[in-house]
């Protein structure tokens, strides 16, 4: 699991350590040169004479980036320094210049910047203030048209954070500095898991410097590890009820194929037994899923709303109010999410809302919160605390990466591995797939009550499976991913 603190709480945890001597800025300098080593090797280079442009801010950040180009010249690299912020860490400074680095003039910067092969953003970590102010936000803007428009792209080396994100909100409100790399000193960062930073991100690497932050994380992605400890595997002992059924109220005469790809969803998750109440979309279904079993029905965990239009949920109310009573999960998707538009004021953490965006949007706005599409595409970690706040369930906001928070506990950011995913009916099977884990799990969900945290990491663990089987180097359809759910499952099982 990544787990990502606030810099606020990064800094606290580091306070005893600075002040008893232990040698963090060597631990993370050391660990970044290793980092500018290794992309150095994966792309067939050596060290020594590879040309290293060290980018210094004035903060301590700057000073990781010095010490790591001093380590670097040392073993031969030919390194350029510049301190474009008007200060310097000058330990840094006098380790580079002493290990033979060269300064580099602001009215230089451009140049060396185009001839180095790799960049060490040192321009600022988690003591900035986004947004970016000048000279840091001049400098940033034209070093990124340089590696935008270069025909050999730099490999750009982030120190903690790429200069410019919202380090905790994960926000972006000025120029940013594209990592290809960002080295996470000691924990992950907010920024560095949710969108929209950590599309700036690139692969992340979180580096141990010995320091440890207590509590429990701000945002966290879980990878296939954690996902295996919370999937329910079958043993000796159970059976179709006890594994989980799962109850659809998905599909209809206008998109009959939702209730398909949710039944998929479900069945691919590894659900003891699916029931679809839908009778429109019934002998649809059954052709491609005999499995499936039609009618109402006892469920631990049900779904509605795939691919039924507002005009057709009341239908839904009954399973919505029979879940809620009973205190079993329940997934709202799509159209049932309009039936939360009014009363429903105090849902348990135990119904999952799944909206996108838009939905949302409409969502939060009918319960007095003016939030734009664009404002939560902005701000996805901030919309979905929100959302679970004003509404107490838990929220799961689709999109390049899945943002999920309950009312209370960590916020989960679970990215895509490949953007082929956004293809119609994905939802569709996401919103099965959750069903069968709720389900799996409904029995002790029931019990725990109404605040329980359980959900949002069902919600995640969910995201993963499905960003899993959903991998892929071309297009995909929506059933191919349904399909490719019970290898996911047994990859994160084999671990
Ligand atoms: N505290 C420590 O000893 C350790 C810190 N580490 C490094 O230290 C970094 C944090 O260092 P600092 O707290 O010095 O802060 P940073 O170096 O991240 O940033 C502070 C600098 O940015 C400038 N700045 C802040 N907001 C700005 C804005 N909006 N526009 C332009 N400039 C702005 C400040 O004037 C200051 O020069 C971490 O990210 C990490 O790289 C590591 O060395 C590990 C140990
Ligand atoms: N840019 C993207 N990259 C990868 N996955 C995406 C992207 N945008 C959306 N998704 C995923 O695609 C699915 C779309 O779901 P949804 O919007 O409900 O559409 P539908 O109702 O057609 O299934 C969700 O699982 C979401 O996480
Ligand atoms: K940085």
């Amino acid at each position: 699991m990544l787990r990502a603190y606030r810099s606020s709480e990064v800094a606290a945890a580091e306070r005893p350590l600075i002040e008893a001597g232990v040698p963090l800025m060597e631990r993370a300098s050391f660990a970044v040169s290793t980092a500018v080593a290794r992309e150095l090797k994966a792309r067939g280079h050596r060290v020594a004479g590879s040309r290293i442009l060290v980018l210094a801010g004035g903060g301590n950040n700057g000073g990781d980036a010095l010490y790591a180009g001093a380590y670097l010249a040392r073993r031969g690299a030919i390194v350029d320094v510049a301190c474009p912020a008007g200060n310097v860490h000058e330990g840094g400074y006098a380790a580079a210049i002493d290990a033979g680095c060269r300064t580099v003039a602001d009215d230089e910067l451009a140049t060396a910047a185009r001839a180095a092969g790799v960049w060490i953003d040192g321009l600022a970590g988690i003591g900035l203030r986004p947004p970016l102010r000048d000279p840091l936000a001049s400098v940033v803007a034209m070093l990124e048209t340089e590696r935008a428009t270069s025909p050999d792209e730099p490999i750009v080396v982030a120190v903690d954070c790429p200069t410019g994100i919202g380090v905790d909100d994960g926000g972006v409100s000025g120029p940013v500095l594209r990592a290809t790399v960002t080295v996470a000193l000691a924990v992950a960062k907010p920024g560095l898991l949710a969108p929209p930073a950590s599309r700036f991100c690139g692969r992340v690497e979180v580096v141990d410097i010995g320091l440890s932050v207590p509590g429990l994380p701000a945002v966290a992605a879980l990878g296939g590890s954690d996902v295996a400890d919370v999937l329910r595997v079958p043993d000796a002992t159970d059976h179709k009820y006890t594994r989980g059924v799962v109850l659809l109220g998905t599909g209809s005469a206008e998109y009959p194929g939702a209730a398909v790809l949710t039944a998929g969803g479900a069945l691919g998750g590894g659900a003891g037994m699916v029931r679809l109440d839908s009778p429109d979309v019934a002998s649809l279904v059954l052709r491609t899923y005999p499995e499936v079993v039609t009618g109402m029905g006892r469920a631990q965990a049900t779904v509605i709303g795939s691919g039924v239009p507002a005009t057709d949920v009341d239908r839904l109310r009954g399973p919505l109010d029979r879940a809620l009573a009973e205190n079993y999960p329940v997934v709202v998707d799509a159209g049932a999410l309009s039936l939360l538009k009014d009363g429903y004021e105090d849902l348990p953490s135990t119904a999952v809302l799944t909206p996108h965006a838009g939905e949302l949007a409409e969502l939060l706005s009918a319960r007095g919160e003016g939030l734009t599409r664009s404002d939560i595409e902005a701000a996805p970690i901030r919309a979905v605390r929100l959302a679970a706040t004003v509404t107490g369930a838990t929220i799961v906001l689709k999109g390049g990466t899945d943002v999920i928070a309950g009312p209370d506990g960590p916020v989960y950011a679970q990215p895509a591995r490949s953007h082929w995913r956004a293809t119609a009916g994905a939802g569709d099977v996401y919103a099965g797939l959750l069903g069968a884990l709720l389900a799996g799990a409904g029995e002790d969900l029931a019990r725990a009550g109404r605040g329980y945290g359980q959900p949002a990491l069902l919600a995640a663990a969910a995201s993963w499976l499905h960003a899993e089987a959903a991998h892929s180097d071309g297009p995909i359809r929506a059933g191919q991913i349904a399909e490719r759910l019970p290898a996911a499952i047994a990859q994160a099982l084999r671990g």
